[in-house]
C-alpha cells in the first residue's frame, strides 16, 4: 500500500491541512465534519473546512425549477476543478448520475440508515395519524418536496382508501420540522440518515418501511470526491471506501441513469445484500399522484472484487430495462429515444 498507518494516527500538525469544501447547511457541515475526522484518523493529515455557497442554498425556488439536485453539487465541483479545495463530501443521492470530467469518486463510506422517516405530530405513526384525522373529518397534511415521496404516500393512501394530502415544501431540516411544530402540517417526511447525522433521531415518529416508501437511489450514503489528477489524495481517501455500499449504490444509480433518459418521474431504488455475494435491487417508478406505482426487483450474484461496481450497475440497468418494458416510459411521459 502507500505506507500510511491504518488507524489512530495523531494529526501531523506540520503537514499542510487538506481543504475540505462544504456547504454551510447544518447537514452538510455535520457530514463533512464526520468525514474530516475519519480522514485525519486514517492519514494523520489535518483537515480544514472551506465553506462554499451553492445556488441551491440561496434560492427559494422549488428545486425542480432550478434544475434538480445538481445545484448543490456544482459549486463544490467547480471549487475542486479550480483547485480551491482538495476534496468534497456530497450526499450521494444529490449527485447527478453522469460522471464528471476531471474528478473521481474516491470513496463511498459505509451507508447510514437508508430509510425515510416520518416526523409527525403527537408522536404518531403514519397509519395512526391518518386514522386520527379521518375521525376529525379531514385528511392528514403531509409535507415533502419530493415527487418520489409524494407518489408513494399517495399510493399507500389509495391502497387503503385513506385520505391524505401531500404538501410541497422545501427548506432545511429545521424549517421542515418547524412546519409540524407550528401545526401548519401534520407530518413531514425526511431521510433518517440526515436526522441521525444531525443528532435529531429522537424526533422521528416512524421509520417508514421500504416496502411502503422505497428510498431515493443513494439515500443515506455519502460521496467523497477529489480531482482525478490528485492520485495520492485519491489513494488516501480510498481508505474510507466501503465496497458493499459502493456496489449497492452503483446498482441504484445505474437504474436511475437508465430510466432518466428523457424523464423526470418519481424513481426510487434500494439495493441490499441478501447474503455476502448476492445483491437484491428493488426499483419503483410511479406517478406523483400515486395512481400508478410500478415496482420490480432483481437479484444477482456479485463478488466483491474490482468488477463488483460494474456487475452491480449491470443489475441496475437490467432492472430499469424491465421497468421500461412494463410501461415505465409511458408513466414518465415523453421519453427521448
Ligand atoms: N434532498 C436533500 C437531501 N440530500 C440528502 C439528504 C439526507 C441525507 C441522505 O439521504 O444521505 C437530504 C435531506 C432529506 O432528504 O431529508
Amino acid at each position: 500500500m502507500n505506507g500510511q498507518p491504518l488507524t489512530g494516527q495523531a494529526p501531523d500538525t506540520t503537514a499542510a491541512p487538506l481543504r475540505l469544501g462544504t456547504r454551510r447547511s447544518a447537514l452538510a457541515m455535520a457530514q463533512s465534519g464526520m468525514v474530516a475526522r475519519e480522514v485525519t484518523r486514517l492519514t494523520g493529515r489535518p483537515v480544514e473546512l472551506v465553506e462554499i455557497t451553492t445556488y441551491g442554498d440561496t434560492s427559494r425556488e422549488a428545486l425542480a425549477q432550478i434544475g434538480g439536485t445538481g445545484v448543490f453539487v456544482s459549486a463544490l465541483r467547480d471549487a475542486l476543478l479550480e483547485g480551491r479545495i482538495d476534496f468534497a463530501v456530497h450526499s450521494l443521492k444529490d449527485l447527478p448520475t453522469a460522471a464528471p470530467e476531471g474528478l473521481v469518486l474516491a470513496a463511498v463510506p459505509e451507508r447510514e440508515d437508508s430509510r425515510d422517516a416520518l416526523v409527525a405530530r403527537e408522536g404518531l405513526a403514519l397509519g395512526e395519524l391518518v386514522e386520527k384525522l379521518a375521525g376529525a373529518g379531514r385528511p392528514a397534511r403531509i409535507g415533502t418536496g419530493s415527487p418520489r415521496r409524494m407518489a408513494q404516500l399517495n399510493a399507500w393512501a389509495h391502497a387503503r382508501g385513506a385520505q391524505l394530502e401531500t404538501v410541497a415544501i422545501r427548506g432545511n431540516v429545521d424549517t421542515r420540522i418547524g412546519f409540524v411544530a407550528s401545526g401548519e402540517l401534520d407530518a413531514v417526511v425526511l431521510a433518517t440518515a440526515g436526522l441521525n447525522r444531525l443528532g435529531r433521531s429522537a424526533e422521528i415518529t416512524e421509520h417508514l418501511d421500504p416496502e411502503l416508501m422505497t428510498p431515493a437511489p443513494g439515500q443515506g450514503a455519502l460521496a467523497v470526491e477529489c480531482a482525478a489528477a490528485d492520485t495520492a489524495l485519491a489513494a488516501a481517501l480510498a481508505g474510507l471506501d466501503h465496497a458493499p455500499t459502493r456496489a449497492a449504490v452503483a446498482a441504484e444509480r445505474a437504474l436511475l441513469a437508465t430510466l432518466e433518459a428523457g424523464c423526470s418521474a418519481p424513481v426510487a431504488a434500494l439495493a441490499g445484500w441478501v447474503h455476502r455475494s448476492e445483491l437484491r435491487l428493488e426499483g419503483v417508478v410511479g406517478t406523483t399522484d400515486g395512481a400508478t406505482l410500478l415496482k420490480m426487483s432483481a437479484h444477482g450474484p456479485i463478488v466483491l472484487d474490482e468488477a463488483a461496481e460494474q456487475q452491480a450497475a449491470a443489475l441496475g440497468r437490467a432492472l430499469a430495462a424491465r421497468l421500461l418494458d412494463a410501461g415505465a416510459a409511458a408513466l414518465m411521459g415523453e421519453r427521448a429515444r
